[in-house]
């Protein structure tokens, strides 16, 4: 199965979405940036490699959400989420219609790539808890 990374990247407040331009798989549907992984990659070096590729941002990891495996009609993939740090929020737009930096409470509001949905769900969940402590 297509094995894909992506990430949450967190500049203070904010986390970054980036939404599929019109000619890519998923045109205009919501996503983490991020892309698949190599052979013999490591998910790790894979995501990190990606931001960098994708938006010439350094990131460090934090911590991996749950993995989803979802199947839309043409392909299946496991999705691979890692919640990342960077320390600026100046990055480059390379492949994607839109890339923004919203606030969590806001996560709901776009139409997610269908993968996306449950890492979304896990991560507003985890932020919750955090506020609730
Ligand atoms: N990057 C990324 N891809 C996702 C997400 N959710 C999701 O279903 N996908 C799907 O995973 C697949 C691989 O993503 P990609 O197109 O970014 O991969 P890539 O950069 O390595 O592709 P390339 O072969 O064009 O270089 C795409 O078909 C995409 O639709 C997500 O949150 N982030």
């Amino acid at each position: 199965m297509l094995r894909v990374t992506c990430a949450i990247i967190q500049y203070k407040d904010k986390v970054l979405v980036a939404q599929r331009s019109q000619n890519m798989l998923l045109p205009l549907k919501w996503e983490f940036p991020g892309g698949k992984v190599e052979k013999g990659e490591l998910d790790e070096d894979c995501i990190v490699r990606e931001i960098k590729e994708e938006l010439d941002l350094d990131i460090i990891i934090k911590s991996r959400l749950t993995s989803v495996v979802h199947h839309y009609d043409s392909f299946s993939l496991e999705l691979i989420p890692f919640i990342c740090l960077t320390d600026t929020p100046v990055f480059q737009r390379r492949e994607h219609a839109q890339i923004l930096w919203v606030e969590p409470t806001e996560l709901r509001k776009y139409d997610w790539a269908a993968a996306d949905i449950p890492i979304v769900e896990e991560y507003l969940k985890l932020v919750n808890d955090r506020i609730e402590e």
